[in-house]
């Protein structure tokens, strides 16, 4: 981390997608938008280059809070309670967009889509070689994700972005949870939450025909 930084550990960020499923199976909308600020903050601390990336996950964590205060707040504690509401009173544009604000549905399945990719990056860094190249696990985890939701200038644009990225354990190091040893550790720790969350949103937004929303 560059001197001066807090004490920044990815730990924790992760540690926020634990809290987010209940025993009965819900993912609260609370721990899912802390886990995202996190990691836009990690996102941060990787160079300017990924400020595109990081403008349009902080409009859309934005939308999701300003839905979790609003006047519905009781509608938007958890992703299954939000899709209920919205399916329940039509705020959800099924076939195109529409002038209307942008759902919390579709505004979730963006960040999911994410989440997806996220998930591959993660578990490319955990089982990468030492001499690995970040920008290559970031890459292939990308085109196996969010690559086909984005236009060509885009998936030009990540790519670019990714050849910044350090070798695999300089990315570790960054992580700043310890020793590589330590980072690999966490991320095998982490993985199965965020595979739990990716797995249940994606059970919810399919049962509701909710994966391709404009
Ligand atoms: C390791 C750093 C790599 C982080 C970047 C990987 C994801 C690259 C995504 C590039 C797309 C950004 C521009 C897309 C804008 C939107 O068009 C598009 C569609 O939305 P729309 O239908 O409203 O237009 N938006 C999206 O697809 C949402 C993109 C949200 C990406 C959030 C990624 C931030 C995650 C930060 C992880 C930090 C590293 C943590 C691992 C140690």
């Amino acid at each position: 981390m560059a001197a001066g930084q807090g004490a920044f550990s990815l730990r924790e960020v992760l540690a926020a997608f634990q809290t987010c499923v209940t025993e009965r199976r819900e993912v609260l909308l609370g721990p899912y938008l802390s886990g995202w600020r996190g990691l836009i903050r990690f996102l941060h601390s990787l160079g300017s280059i990924f400020s595109f990336v990081s403008k349009d996950a902080v409009a859309k964590v934005q939308i999701m809070e300003n839905y979790c205060r609003g006047e519905q707040r009781e509608k938007y504690v958890s992703l299954q309670s939000m899709v209920e509401y919205e399916l329940a009173n039509g705020l959800v544009d099924l076939q195109k967009r529409s002038g209307r604000p942008d759902s919390g549905c579709r505004t979730v399945l963006r960040l999911h889509r994410a989440l997806r990719w996220l998930q591959l990056f993660l578990e490319g860094l955990r089982t990468g070689r030492e001499d690995s190249r970040t920008s290559v696990i970031c890459t292939d985890s990308y085109n196996a994700s969010l690559a086909t939701y984005h236009p060509w200038v885009v998936r030009k644009a990540a790519t670019v972005a990714f050849c910044t990225l350090p070798s695999r354990n300089a990315f570790l190091e960054i992580m700043n949870v310890g020793t590589t040893e330590e980072a690999v550790t966490m991320l095998g720790e982490a993985l199965p939450y965020i595979c739990d969350v990716y797995g249940i949103t994606q059970e919810l937004f399919a049962r509701h025909k909710l994966l391709d929303l404009p």
